[in-house]
């Protein structure tokens, strides 16, 4: 049985003193224990947000990191530190850094690999966008990202991982997919899990939806047997948001 996970990635949102408010807020407030809960704030808020979460059951999880230890790599944060401050989860690969920062499917998979090394559970984005989604090359890309990001991992590795399909056209748009569009797509990275790594493994990996999901949605994408959770942008700002879609079976 996989533990659905819904984690808040608040992406370039939240300074210190925002993250206090939210948090707060978010520790008033009753979580389901049938789901964990994860938050992914901006790195400068993430040393207040450890330590605001001690004694909670909510995880910490940063947006991104550098494949190596430490060295000459100017702005860049490694995976160390963030273990270092508490963090449980690292988002790696989201489509904002493939498409404005040039992350490739070679750079996403060493950070997964490097993610693990340092005990840390990466959450892997994929995703189509609107173009490639017009031109029926959802399949064909999603297999390819997922291949690549999980290229020479172990088992025990594989099993541990969580994946995020967020088609691209749905992030930040208001527009999300259908319940059944994406249990679909997930179904196939299943399968492609299944064809490389087995099929036990493959039933023990985490696949959440992405891209616009809100309270009024989440139940839709929730009901589906092949989604375990959700990586929910926008809508993890507000801790009313949140909190309902953490809390969708009530
Ligand atoms: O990581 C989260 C996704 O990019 C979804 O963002 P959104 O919920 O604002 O559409």
């Amino acid at each position: 049985m996989r533990k659905p996970i819904i984690a808040g990635n608040w992406k370039m949102h939240k300074g210190i003193e925002e993250t206090r408010q939210l948090l707060r807020e978010l520790k008033d407030m009753e979580m389901s224990p049938e789901i964990e809960v994860v938050v992914c704030p901006p790195f400068t808020s993430l040393s207040e947000a450890a330590e605001l979460l001690v004694g909670t059951a909510i995880g910490l999880g940063a947006q991104n990191m550098h494949w190596e230890r430490s060295g000459a790599y100017t702005g860049e944060v490694s995976p160390c530190m963030l273990k270092e401050i508490g963090c449980k989860y690292v988002i790696i690969g989201h489509s904002e850094r493939r498409q404005y920062f040039g992350e490739t499917d070679e750079m996403v998979n060493f950070k997964v690999k490097s993610a693990f090394n340092h005990d840390l559970i990466p959450i892997v984005c994929v995703g189509e966008n609107l173009e490639q989604r017009k031109n029926g090359e959802t399949k064909s890309l999603v297999t390819n990202q997922v291949k690549k990001a999980l290229e020479g991992l172990t088992e025990k590795q594989v099993e541990r991982i969580v994946i995020a399909y967020e088609p691209i056209w749905a992030i930040g748009t208001g527009v999300s997919a259908k319940g059944e569009d994406a249990n679909e797509v997930i179904k196939l990275i299943r399968d492609i899990i299944a064809g490389d790594f087995g099929k036990d493994i493959s039933q023990k990996v985490r696949i959440q939806y992405g891209g616009s999901v809100k309270p009024g949605n989440i139940k839709e994408f929730m009901e589906q047997p092949e989604i375990d959770g959700a990586l929910v942008g926008g809508a993890s700002l507000k801790a009313v948001d949140f909190g309902a879609i953490v809390n969708y079976k009530k």
